[in-house]
């Protein structure tokens, strides 16, 4: 029911068909839920700029879609792609919602995570790209998360409860341009632990600020998440930033970085845009992600 309002919602926000047809994607659960490596392929063809003059509909911003499990590539129409994304909406989606949210601990090593099974998703970026912002939009709570003008308010890994039913995990940001070189290592270490350890982790959104141009910190760190077959979300943050900068725009920055990692992936990763000041693409990431879960919860899938 959901997903059929979703759908109808958004049907007159597209005009174009989704982007060229890829090969059929296999729904084992580590292909679907990791972006795989696969250096060999050539790049998607270049998004279409919108010519919609209001960039929160930049929906129409289009590249190699994402396809869910339980969809059929050839089966994929305009209305089942998310605004501001090339996800594509499929029949695990639902449940949405967040109706309770919790915070349950901070932990400074991989092996005081808690360890009741719940699925969970990590939010991962250089520090001072949003991630705590995030978390308080998807929640719908100002000072849930700690926010911080200063970079590398975040040195815990943190645990959220949502719904008694599954986690978000807010890590401390990569690239504190003021830490020391010790503290960087220390960061390295612990935070590859969890990812490499974390039975539970559904996917990790890592996010990228599209107010300025591509990091290599960034393509790095999405290098070897896709090397280590970890599931990721790209979350482009800041997509209100449009105005008064000397450099480029939102989109201009997201298409450049979409440019970079295109040759990486043999089926094109999930990217969203978003801002935690006007909302962009909260309700779509949180459907996005109940489909992930979703799939990841269903016992009959080996
Ligand atoms: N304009 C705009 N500013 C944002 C957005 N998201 C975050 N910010 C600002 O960016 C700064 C950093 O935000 P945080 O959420 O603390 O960033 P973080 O990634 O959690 O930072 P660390 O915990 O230090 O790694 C704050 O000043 C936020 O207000 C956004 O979508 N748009
Ligand atoms: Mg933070």
């Amino acid at each position: 029911m959901l997903l059929r309002q979703h759908c109808l919602l958004n049907l007159h926000r597209f005009s174009t068909p989704p982007a060229q047809p890829l090969a059929a994607v296999s729904f084992s659960r580590s292909s679907t839920l990791s972006a795989r490596l696969n250096p060999s392929t050539e790049s998607p063809p270049p998004l279409n700029r919108s010519s919609a003059p209001n960039f929160a509909a930049a929906g129409l911003l289009r590249t190699a879609i994402f396809v869910p499990p339980g969809v059929a590539r050839e089966d994929v129409t305009p209305e089942m792609v998310l605004p501001g994304s090339n996800i594509v909406v499929g029949p695990y989606a639902g449940d949405a919602q967040i109706k309770q949210v919790e915070f349950v601990k901070s932990s400074a090593r991989a092996r005081d995570c808690p360890k009741d099974h719940r699925p969970e998703f990590a939010i991962l970026g250089r520090s001072n790209v949003g991630k705590s912002s995030l978390i308080n939009t998807l929640v719908r709570k100002k000072e849930f998360a700690l926010t911080s003008k200063k970079p590398g308010k975040t040195q815990l890994i943190n645990h959220f409860l949502v719904n008694k039913s599954w986690y978000f995990v807010d890590l401390p940001g990569y690239g504190f341009a003021n830490a020391s070189q010790s503290a960087r290592t220390d960061w390295s270490s612990f935070t590859k632990g969890y990812f490499l350890n974390r039975d539970t982790l559904v996917s990790v959104l890592l996010l990228v600020d599209s107010s300025i141009p591509p990091q290599q910190i960034d393509l790095d760190c999405a290098n070897w998440l896709g090397r280590n077959n970890i599931g990721l979300t790209f979350v482009f943050t800041k997509c209100d930033k449009t105005k008064g900068g000397k450099g480029k725009r939102p989109d201009e920055n997201i298409k450049h970085f979409q440019d970079l990692i295109s040759n990486y992936y043999k089926e094109p990763p999930p990217w969203i845009m978003t801002s935690s000041v006007t909302g962009l693409g909260r309700d779509e990431l949180l459907l996005h992600m109940s489909q992930l879960r979703n799939y990841w919860d269903n016992d009959d899938i080996v």
